[in-house]
């Protein structure tokens, strides 16, 4: 049997001080474009994906992150397609200035589930943002065909079981 390609992305999601409200941009084109989301995209040749959460959420926004947390995993498979790994990363400790830049269009949404635009966001968002925003680790596995999600699981998980996951996508993408 032949074994899927996958592609790595990142995505992180910035909170406020207080952590009642998360900036969430509006991409402008390109994968996902119109469609609100996190700050994120592929890592370069050589890059941790800690290095390339904060270079994209820069690039995208134009805050520098002082320290990211991985919160979560999203493993998506589709039946016809690459599989995507997306690490997900939370940050409230960044600085300069929020900006809109070519690819995003950034505005702040109240952290609560119900304020969330999901007809607007990635078909799969409705399934894992009430996961992250609760506080819980958790890894994340869809089945999609195309853009329908066939199915999915959740499952939470300790800091422990996630560092693993990420030190073997990091081992991954280095090389080693
Ligand atoms: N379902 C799905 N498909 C594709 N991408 C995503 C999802 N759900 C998601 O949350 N995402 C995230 C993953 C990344 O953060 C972005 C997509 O990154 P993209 O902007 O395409 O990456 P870049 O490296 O900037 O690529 P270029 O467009 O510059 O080539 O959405």
């Amino acid at each position: 049997m032949a074994v899927p390609e996958v592609k790595y992305f990142s995505v992180v999601i910035p909170f406020n001080h207080e952590r009642t409200k998360i900036l969430l941009g509006r991409k402008k084109r390109g994968l996902g474009e119109g469609l609100w989301n996190g700050f994120g995209g592929k890592p370069d040749t050589g890059e941790t994906m800690g290095q390339c959460t904060r270079r994209e959420l820069e690039e995208k926004c134009g805050i520098r992150a002082e320290k990211v947390t991985c919160v979560g995993i999203l493993y998506m498979g589709d039946i016809n397609g690459p599989d995507f790994h997306i690490p997900v990363y939370t940050t409230a400790e960044y600085s300069g200035q929020i900006a809109e830049t070519e690819e995003m269009e950034p505005k702040w949404f109240d952290a609560s589930t119900e304020a969330l635009p999901y007809d607007q966001m990635h078909q799969e968002a409705k399934l894992w943002w009430p996961t992250m925003l609760s506080g819980k680790l958790f890894i994340a596995r869809f089945l999609f065909e195309g853009e329908k999600v066939l199915n999915h699981n959740i499952q939470i998980v300790d800091v422990k079981a996630l560092d693993q996951h990420i030190d073997e996508i990091n081992q991954l993408l280095l090389g080693s």
